[in-house]
């Protein structure tokens, strides 16, 4: 595995508020790499430094082999960047959007039409790229920009919050391009505060509150973080509040609560056997329906790492005036 990306103690501070706190992480070449937190986390301020619309207070960022601090233009040919807001053009149609870009990036007028023309139909865009930009829905919008981010066929591509604000099927029509970028090889840099998204498509995560990155793994290594507990779920035939501690007498490792009718849940530190606890609610002459193990989300893992409470990431974005 090779680190495309390697950022170093990478701080970001505006007048007195530190918007990025001394962060370092590395992006292995080819995988999704994700940021995951609420508003004003320092997500935008972060993908900003690293694209060079921003420059860092301190600290170190390598792309590519390259220092993106000193070098950033010859970074900027390798990168493609799709920002939080649209940036094209409002008057010009979605072709000439894309042709626009590639210009910018110094491809050839055959070339830049040729690759225009291939991603509008990638992106389902053949027609809508023959109206002005301004006419098109949210969702189209952010496919194209995203469209015209990838025209010169970066290595590695940054995306602001790519889906936040647009309709639910533009945003699996996205989710779906940002895979078939990796399936092609392109590294990928996504910020987002939509914890299912992350959990979807990101090969690696990393929770970043108040300018800090406070975890970074796997979905996989940070599920283990809320596996300190076994719980099951059981279904029953009445209810079992007056048995709650007959049960935990009997079965020593054993918390229950019942936090309804006819339901209760086991909590232990280890794993459950349950037989015995059938067998003992039988001769209670309580029957058991249902059992099943509930095993914790990426959303608790998310809750009890950072404090945040999830609300705090669904809140919908009030957009700030740039
Ligand atoms: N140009 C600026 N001047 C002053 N403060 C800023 C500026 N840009 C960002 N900030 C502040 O820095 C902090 C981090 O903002 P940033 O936009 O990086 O967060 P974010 O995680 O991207 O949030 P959002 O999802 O709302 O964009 C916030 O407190 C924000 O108000």
């Amino acid at each position: 595995m090779m680190e495309i990306v390697k950022v170093t103690d990478l701080t970001k501070r505006y007048g007195n508020v530190e918007a990025v706190r001394g962060i370092s992480f590395s992006i292995q070449q080819g995988e999704i790499f994700g940021f995951l937190g609420p508003n004003g986390a320092g997500k935008t301020s972060t993908i900003n430094m690293l694209t060079g619309l921003a420059r860092p207070t301190s600290g170190r960022i390598i792309i590519d082999g390259m220092d993106a601090i000193k070098d950033i233009k010859k970074v900027q040919s390798i990168i493609g960047i799709v920002p939080d807001d649209n940036n094209l053009y409002d008057e010009m149609d979605g072709f000439e959007n894309m042709c626009f870009c590639a210009a910018l990036y110094g491809m050839r007028k055959s070339e830049r039409e040729r690759r225009a023309r291939e991603l509008l139909k990638q992106f389902n865009l053949v027609s809508a790229g023959k109206r002005p930009f301004k006419t098109y829905s949210k969702g189209m919008k952010r496919k194209l920009t995203i469209a015209a981010g990838i025209i010169h066929n970066p290595k590695i591509l940054f995306l602001d919050e790519p889906t936040t604000g647009i309709d639910v099927e533009s945003a699996r029509q996205i989710r779906q391009l940002i895979l078939d970028l990796k399936k092609q090889g392109t590294t990928i840099f996504i910020t987002t505060h939509y914890i299912e998204e992350a959990e979807r498509i990101c090969d690696r995560i990393a929770f970043i509150v108040n300018g800090k990155i406070v975890k970074t793994g796997t979905v996989e290594q940070l599920m283990q973080h809320a596996q300190d507990e076994h719980i099951i779920e059981l279904k029953l035939s009445r209810d079992i509040k007056n048995l709650k501690t007959k049960i935990e007498d009997n079965f020593k490792n054993c918390r229950v609560e019942v936090p309804g009718e006819n339901s209760c849940l086991l909590i232990s530190k280890e794993p459950i056997k349950l037989s015995p606890v059938l067998q003992f609610l039988d001769a209670k002459g309580v029957s058991v329906y249902e059992a099943k193990a509930i095993k914790p989300t990426l959303e608790d893992v998310f809750v009890k790492v950072t404090g945040i409470q999830a609300a705090e990431l669904k809140k919908d974005e009030v957009k700030k005036q740039k």
